[in-house]
């Protein structure tokens, strides 16, 4: 297989997004406490100030209260909660800043504002959480400059600054909250997907990442491999030279991988000795240069160990996509017959069957 130019890294996390639904879990659970708290809030609200107040913020109360019990029943059938939540948002910022401008809630409101950047860096994140934060910042010293005077003719500046400021600060404090968790999920992720041993992924989230390759393939009619790996003998090495002399093995291999694979590949250790390569837009045929290659190459590695050269090889099962299989398990149970049969024919060599 031809080696094709260094690509940027394309295994991120962000890009896969149907391996993190714990961040989104997180967000849905949090969601719906938020949703049953405010729903009964702002009910109550509605009622006593439909009693004592303004009867438009009563009704703008009871719209969200409709909107969050509308969003609850939503929230578990769909996939648009960034858009629900957005809306939420939106519409409870609204309430508040009308409840600012108009005269009697205007000290209440500020007080409501305040909840803002923590509610939603929370819900939201940083970039979209913090536009929102922004703009009703903004909004909110506006309407009080605006209003303000309106109730008693002077701006009182010493008010504005301490509203201004505090806002200020519970932003900065949700924003790096929100940061070091973000940065915190990011770093568990890496973790829990890699093998700490060779830094290759894992099998947590292959069958993820082949959902993923696959639906990206059919789409432009294109053919993958799935490769199988297992080192020959592992068991005997590890007796012969000690178990640290195997994890070096398995480090020299994963390496060699790593060299003879593009960026654009997926390398999985799935067992103790058992590799997994996923080849995007590789044939079969080319997927057999690449197996070659990196067996003739292991063949001839020589990792030295207390004084003394170990020598391993290893055994290659191929599959093509979809010619050899259209779903994981009938693919990777292809691979794996072939693989099988290497070893059944004398190890040291790959079988891609027809
Ligand atoms: N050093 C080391 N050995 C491991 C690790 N994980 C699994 N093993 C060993 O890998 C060996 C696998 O042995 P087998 O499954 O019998 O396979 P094999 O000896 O390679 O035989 P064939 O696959 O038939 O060629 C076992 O001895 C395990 O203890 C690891 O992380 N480090």
């Amino acid at each position: 297989m031809e080696r094709q130019e260094k690509q940027p890294p394309s295994q991120s996390y962000s890009e896969t997004p149907v391996m993190w639904e714990d961040d989104a879990a997180y967000r849905r659970t949090l969601l719906q406490i938020i949703l049953w708290v405010v729903a009964v809030l702002v009910s109550a609200l509605s009622l006593s100030n439909l009693h004592h107040t303004d009867k438009t913020v009563s009704m703008m109360e009871a719209a969200i209260a409709i909107y969050c019990l509308v969003f609850l029943l939503r929230l578990q059938h769909t996939a648009k909660t960034t858009w629900w939540t957005s809306g939420l948002m939106l519409i409870v910022g609204s309430v508040i800043i009308y409840g600012m401008y108009s005269k009697g809630l205007y000290t209440d409101g500020f007080y409501w504002l305040l909840l803002m950047p923590p509610a939603n860096m929370l819900l939201l994140g940083l970039v979209l959480g913090g536009i929102f934060t922004l703009c009703f910042g903004v909004l909110g010293v506006a309407v009080m400059v605006w209003a303000q005077p309106s109730i008693d003719g002077t701006l009182d500046t010493a008010l504005l600054i301490n509203a201004s400021v505090s806002y200020l600060f519970l932003w900065a404090m949700s924003h790096i909250f929100e940061f070091k968790r973000a940065q915190m999920v990011q770093r568990l992720r890496e973790i829990a997907a890699r093998d700490p041993l060779t830094g290759l992924h894992n099998r947590l989230h292959l069958e993820n990442i082949f959902q993923q390759i696959v639906k990206s393939h059919a789409s432009e009619k294109q053919s993958f491999t799935l490769l199988l790996l297992d080192i020959d003998h592992f068991k005997h090495l590890n007796d012969e030279n000690g178990h640290e002399a195997g994890d070096l093995i398995l480090c020299q291999l994963s390496q060699r991988m790593t060299f003879h694979t593009r960026q654009s590949d997926w390398l999985f250790r799935v067992g103790g000795e058992e590799f997994c390569i996923l080849l995007p837009t590789t044939r079969k045929a080319q997927a057999m240069e690449l197996a070659e290659r990196l067996r003739n190459d292991i063949q001839q590695l020589k990792p030295y160990f207390h004084k003394q050269t170990l020598q391993f090889t290893v055994s290659m099962g191929l599959a093509e996509w979809p010619l050899d299989g259209k779903d994981f398990d009938t693919l990777y149970r292809q691979a794996d017959m072939r693989l099988y049969q290497a070893k059944a024919r004398g190890r040291n060599q790959t079988v891609a069957g027809q």
